[in-house]
Formats: structure tokens, sequence, C-alpha cells
């Protein structure tokens, strides 16, 4: 009987453990299902994030990326030796960027947070911008919009700020101090990107197209600005503004050149720059930074005679002052809407099969740059655009005349002493241009096969021919091709007809494809007798004739 009973309640079990197997496979079956949709991601999970980080590979040669630990000993090992300490404790630090900052929430949207595989590292003024926003047009390419200068003058923020650096998040509905024009209500309903460009350190660029701004009434405000705050820190580190003719309790000396103008374009002529107290910046920022994100059209640059890190710091000061945030400094991508808020980040989002980029042509000239880009991964890949230094060297030099008018003559800068004709090479608008020297402390670090040296020429001369090698390079399949440019006559410069994130065709803004100033015959031939071994070596180095006579 015993056994009989024992048999019975055995078969019942059998049953139900049948009926438990059942319901499990369709819970495994739905998270699977679920997971393969992406939505696993969502969940911020350390341990997920973690060991995502951790199993990143960079791409090897012309492939897309691959899962595999991007950072260890081996980097170390095969370094030069003179770096190993300085990778020891860079890989030290990187895994504990690791340990540190897996509680941070990368995956509060789509896609994650990644290291670029790809860095446009230069040179300045040969044609990156232009470069960039080609590559944007590809669906598997992410790219910072603004220069991050991490390498250069971020660095000991750590990779922890270069990668993650996402730290705004404000319901920006009302915002604290807001002035009449309630722009910051604005629905950036394509907001593109903001550029924050560089030069000699002290200007600063911030565009934004095809957004729509909309009063708290949805009033179109169609405000269009010609310029844009700049704020600058105190000594004492407290940022002061703004807005000349509003400021209050601050010293005169501690406002220095502050405007926010909308151009007159029958719409809000006033002054968005609603500020300044000795409380700091809870408007202006807001009412500036955010009005020119979210103004319709916003075609003309923003140019500020500071510094652009204080401009930034200054801004996000703003910010942290209103919205009791830690902010960090950088204008860059950003996400969101004005009404829900918004945030910036550095890097953007990718998905799988995606690259992450970035450009900051000073890399190239900067010393310290190739170790530290190696320290974050051996194998970043590398593109150089490169254009004949004379010309590079005249339209540096008519960037710097742009914003100094009364700078002395390319002439007299270009000589040590013009009687001998001895080039100066401390001026940086020439050193930029010793190609050579440069690429040699690249090549300290890297083979020469990480690089990819763009024309600068070719690119204006066949974008698409130049793209080609360009989306080979990055492992990427050749979508970016001829039919997405068009050349402007009235511009004298390729455009892309269909921009990322834009419906209509896009020129680069008014600083790309300058007129250069006239510079005497016989000025351009020396300097052209001075860069000629030095191209011939480039030539030697990359394997490559760039016909620069
Ligand atoms: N499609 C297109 N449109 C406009 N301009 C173009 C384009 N392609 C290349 N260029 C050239 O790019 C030069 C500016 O170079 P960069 O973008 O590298 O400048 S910067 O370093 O970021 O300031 C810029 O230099 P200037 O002509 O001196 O203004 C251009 O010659």
């Amino acid at each position: 009987m015993g056994c009989w009973s024992t048999r019975f309640n055995f078969g019942h079990l059998k049953a139900q453990s049948k009926v438990s197997v059942f319901f499990t496979m369709i819970i495994l079956f739905t998270y699977v299902f679920y997971c393969l949709t992406g939505y696993c991601d969502l969940i911020p999970s350390p341990l997920h994030e973690l060991q995502s980080f951790k199993n990143k590979r960079y791409p090897e040669e012309g492939s897309k990326p691959q899962p595999v630990a991007p950072w260890n000993r081996s980097i170390v090992r095969d370094l030069p030796g003179s770096n190993q300490d300085f990778l020891s404790q860079n890989v030290e630090e990187t895994n504990h960027i690791y340990s540190d900052s897996y509680n941070l929430s990368v995956f509060n949207n789509f896609g994650n947070k990644e290291f670029p595989q790809a860095i446009i590292i230069g040179v300045k003024k040969g044609g990156t911008r232009a470069l960039l926003e080609f590559l944007r047009v590809h669906p598997d390419v992410r790219a910072v919009g603004a220069e991050p200068h991490f390498f250069d003058r971020f660095y000991e923020k750590g990779l922890e700020w270069y990668r993650f650096q996402n730290v705004f998040k404000q319901k920006a509905s009302p915002l604290p101090g807001m002035d009449a024009h309630g722009a910051l209500l604005a629905e950036p309903a394509h907001a593109t990107h903001v550029h924050h460009t560089h030069s000699e350190g002290s200007m600063v660029t911030v565009t934004m197209a095809e957004a729509k701004v909309r009063s708290p009434g949805h009033r179109n405000l169609g405000g269009r600005f010609s310029e844009l705050t700049c704020l600058e820190q105190s000594p004492c580190q407290r940022p002061v503004c703004c807005d000349g003719s509003r400021h209050r309790n601050l010293s005169d000396t501690q406002v220095r050149k502050i405007t926010c103008k909308p151009t007159a374009n029958g719409h809000d002529n006033g002054s968005y720059g609603a500020c300044c107290t000795s409380q700091g910046l809870q408007n202006l920022p807001f009412a500036c930074i955010m009005t020119s994100l979210c103004s319709l059209e916003f075609t003309s640059s923003a140019e500020c005679t500071q510094p652009d890190s204080m401009f930034t710091q200054a801004v996000f000061e703003g910010f942290r002052l209103v919205s009791k945030e830690i902010m960090k400094e950088s204008i860059s991508n950003w996400e969101g809407s004005c009404s829900e808020g918004m945030s910036w980040n550095i890097m953007p989002r990718t998905l799988e099969g995606q690259i992450t980029m970035e450009k900051t042509p000073s890399y190239f000239v900067t010393r310290e740059a190739p170790r530290r880009v190696y320290a974050m991964s051996r194998h970043t890949k590398l593109i150089v655009v490169v254009r004949d230094p004379v010309t590079r060297a005249i339209s540096d030099y008519t960037q710097t005349l742009s914003k100094s008018p009364s700078l002395p003559s390319f002439q007299d800068l270009v000589f040590r002493n013009s009687s001998t004709g001895l080039i100066d090479t401390a001026w940086s608008a020439v050193r930029i241009g010793i190609y050579a020297k440069h690429l040699e402390n690249w090549l300290r670090f890297f083979p020469l096969s990480r690089l990819l040296f763009v024309s600068g020429e070719r690119l204006v001369t066949d974008p698409a021919g130049e793209m080609g090698h360009v989306q080979d390079f990055l492992g990427l399949k050749r979508v970016v091709t001829n039919k997405h440019f068009y050349f402007n006559q009235t511009k004298g410069f390729p455009c892309l007809k269909k921009p990322e994130g834009g419906s209509r065709p896009r020129c680069l803004g008014k600083s790309k494809g300058r007129a250069h100033p006239h510079i005497p015959a016989e000025v351009l031939l020396r300097l052209r007798d001075f860069y000629r071994p030095f191209n011939l070596k480039f030539y030697q180095m990359t394997g490559q004739d760039f016909g620069w006579e």
C-alpha cells in the first residue's frame, strides 16, 4: 500500500513539475525575448554594466567592434618601456573607474556610452569639422559634436569624466528666475548639435540648427542669435556674468565682455541676458544657452572673447547654482528636450555595431596626447586630416585675425627675422604644419596602420572619394557616397544634402571656408621652401604624396 501511495504521490509530483517546467520555460523565453529586443539594457544593473564595460573590445583593423576586454595588462606589456609606469598607473586608474562607476546609470536611454574607437586627432584648420560632419551622416557613427579636449586639456579629470559625463538633468518648467521670454520652455524638435570649437583657446562657437523655440504659451520665438553670452569666472571662482547693461552687484572689473542678443528679425530684440546678481548666474546661462539651444534656425555662431573653458565652467557653474547638481564642464551632445530637462554628454550613446568618435584637432600637436590615447586603448583608430601647411597656416591666421582685427600682418608674424627670411617656428600657425615632427610622436605609440591620413584638399574636391577611404579604415560599410554631397557655388565648398538629424541641405558655418587675406608671393615662396623638407619626410613616413608644392 505504502508503495502504491508513494507511486501515486510521485505521479502527482511529476504532473506538478511538468507544469512548473512549462511555466519556467515561458518565463525564460519571455526574458530572452525581452533581452533580445534590447530592454534588458534599460535596467540599471551594476553587474551588467561592469561586465559589458569590461568585455568591450576595440575592433581589429577593418572589422566591427567585438566583445573582448580592452584594458588589461597586455596594454602595459606592449608599451615601449619608458611609459610602462605611467600605463600601469593608468590601467589601475581605469580598473578603479570600473569599480567606482558601475553604479552610474549609463543605460537610462538607448545605447551605451563607450570610449571613442576612432578619433580625428588633427590637424587644426585641415578640414576636421567637414570630415566629422560627413561621418555623422553614417548610421553606424555616433560622434560628439563638440571638441572634448580630453587628451590635451581635461585629462586630469579622468576617463570616467570623458566617458560618462552626463550630469545635468533638470525639469525645466519653470526654471527659477527665468525671464519673460520663456525660452527655457522651448522644445527643440530637431536639436542637432552644439559645436564648441576653439581657436587658440579663446573662442566659443555654439551653433544649433532646426530647433523650435516655444514660449510657455507656445509662441514661436523664432529668434536668431548673433552672439551668445560669454561668461567669465572671477578669480575667486565665483562665476560672474553677463549682459553688461544689466549686471548688478558686481564690480565692473568682474564683468568683461558679455553679450547675449538676438539679431533683429522682427522678434524679441530684447536682451536674453537676464541676469546677474551677486548670487551668480541663475538666469543668464539658462536664458542664453538654452535659448540658443532651442532657438529656431540658430545659424550664426556665438563668439566670445573669453577662453572656452572659462565659458563652459561658468555656464555649468550657473547650472549648478540653479539645479543644485554638480556640473561638469563641456558643451556637447545634449539629450532630452528643454521642457523635460536636459543633459550634456561628451560621449554619445551607441548601439551594438555603432562606433563612437570624437574630434579634437589639437591632439595631433599635443606631446602627451599619444601616450594618453594609448593608455585608453592602443586599438584606437586615429584620423589626421592634413592640408598644405602653407594654406593651413594662412587659414589659422585668418581665424585669429577674425577675432583680433588689430593682429599684425601674416608676414610680420611668420618671420623671426624678416631680413634673413628666417621662419618663426615658435609661431603656432607655422609649428602645427610641421607634420612629420608631430607624427613621430604618435608613431612612438601607434603603428602606422592605426593612422589614416585624409587629404584636406581632396576632402573639398572629392569628398565622396575621401569618405570612401575613411569608411574603409573604420570598417564601415560605404554608406556616405556621392549622392550625399552637392557643391554649393555660393560657399565654394561641398555641402551635405541631408546632414545628420536634419532634413535640409546644409553647409558648414561661416567660420569654415573663409576668404583668406592676400599674402605676398615672396612670403609664400619662402614658407614653401621652409616646409618642403618636412613635407617630403611626411610623405616618406606615411607612404603618401599629398602633392603640396
Ligand atoms: N565642406 C567644407 N565646407 C567648409 N570648409 C571646408 C569644407 N571642407 C573642408 N573645409 C576646410 O575646413 C577648414 C577648417 O578646418 P577645420 O574644420 O579643421 O577647422 S578647426 O580646426 O576645427 O577650426 C576650412 O578652412 P578655411 O577655408 O581657411 O576656412 C575649409 O577650407
